[in-house]
């Protein structure tokens, strides 16, 4: 797993643009390399900025939007289309406004889907998708994502992993929630093994109330404690604060972006 590094940028706006930018980058990089791409999503406010900053920068046409695969960290377990469902915003944000393949994204099952209203199996579904799409070289059950987003929860959740919460114990690659303390109470989540699966895991924040929770994400604290401690990339974690999440670090472990 790789250490993170930690990249402050002067205010969420700011913040948003600059991780919309590195996505291109990021992406255009893969895709030439390997013809084809993959992205895992988060919800949440900052998450859905930087798509909404990507659907507006003409380098978007930069990506072969066709041969991207998007897949979500987590998901509220609620009918298709309600707008609290990550998947909701993301389209809104982004995947309405690119030439994306349909069959290439990969929302979680809402609880009126095909897995009926039960997120243990609609998890097991998601996890069946996830499984069917890893390639022998993933050395694993999920895909070996290249790029996989996470908010940060002022108590330190990332996707729908909360402190202390049965699904850090757990080692299938998806799980539902019941009982979330942010709602709505039932979720859909990648466990920590899916996310340290991916190439590149960015978490990002912003705003004074993340501070303690981006601190802690960066010290020991063990990751049923602290899911955001956990959240690590095979080859690249990175941190995008804006100033104000950034504002308890320890001196000196940041770098200044955008002063
Ligand atoms: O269901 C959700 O809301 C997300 O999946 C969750 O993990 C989110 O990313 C964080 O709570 C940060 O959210 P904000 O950026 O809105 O604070």
């Amino acid at each position: 797993m790789s250490p993170p590094t930690v990249l402050v940028h002067r205010d969420p706006t700011v913040l948003a643009k600059a991780v919309a930018a590195r996505l291109v980058t990021r992406l255009v990089d893969v895709q030439s390399a390997r013809g084809t791409g993959s992205v895992v999503l988060t919800g949440g406010g900052v998450g859905t900025a930087v798509l909404r900053e990507l659907a507006a920068s003409g380098a978007r046409e930069a990506i072969d939007w066709r041969n991207l695969d998007v897949w979500w960290g987590d998901e509220r377990f609620l009918p298709a289309g309600h707008p609290e469902r990550n998947e909701t915003g993301a389209r809104a944000a982004l995947l309405d406004h690119v030439d994306v393949d349909p069959a290439r994204v990969h929302p979680m099952p809402a609880s009126d889907g095909p897995a009926g209203n039960e997120p243990e199996a609609a998890a097991e579904q998601y996890a069946a998708e996830l499984r069917a799409a890893a390639r022998p070289e993933d050395h694993g059950p999920v895909p070996s994502f290249d790029v996989l987003m996470l908010g940060v929860g002022p108590d330190g959740h990332v996707a729908s992993l909360f402190p202390g919460m049965p699904a850090l114990h757990d080692e299938r690659p998806v799980v539902a929630v019941r009982g979330a303390p942010k709602p709505p109470p039932v979720r859909i989540t990648l466990t920590l093994p899916s996310i340290q699966a991916a190439k590149e895991v960015w978490m990002i924040a912003a705003g004074e109330e993340k501070a303690r929770a981006v601190r802690l994400a960066l010290s020991d604290a063990g990751p049923v404690q602290v899911p955001a401690a956990g959240a690590r990339g095979r080859r690249r974690t990175l941190v995008l604060l804006d100033r104000a999440a950034a504002s308890q670090l320890p001196p000196g472990i940041e770098r200044i972006a955008s002063p």
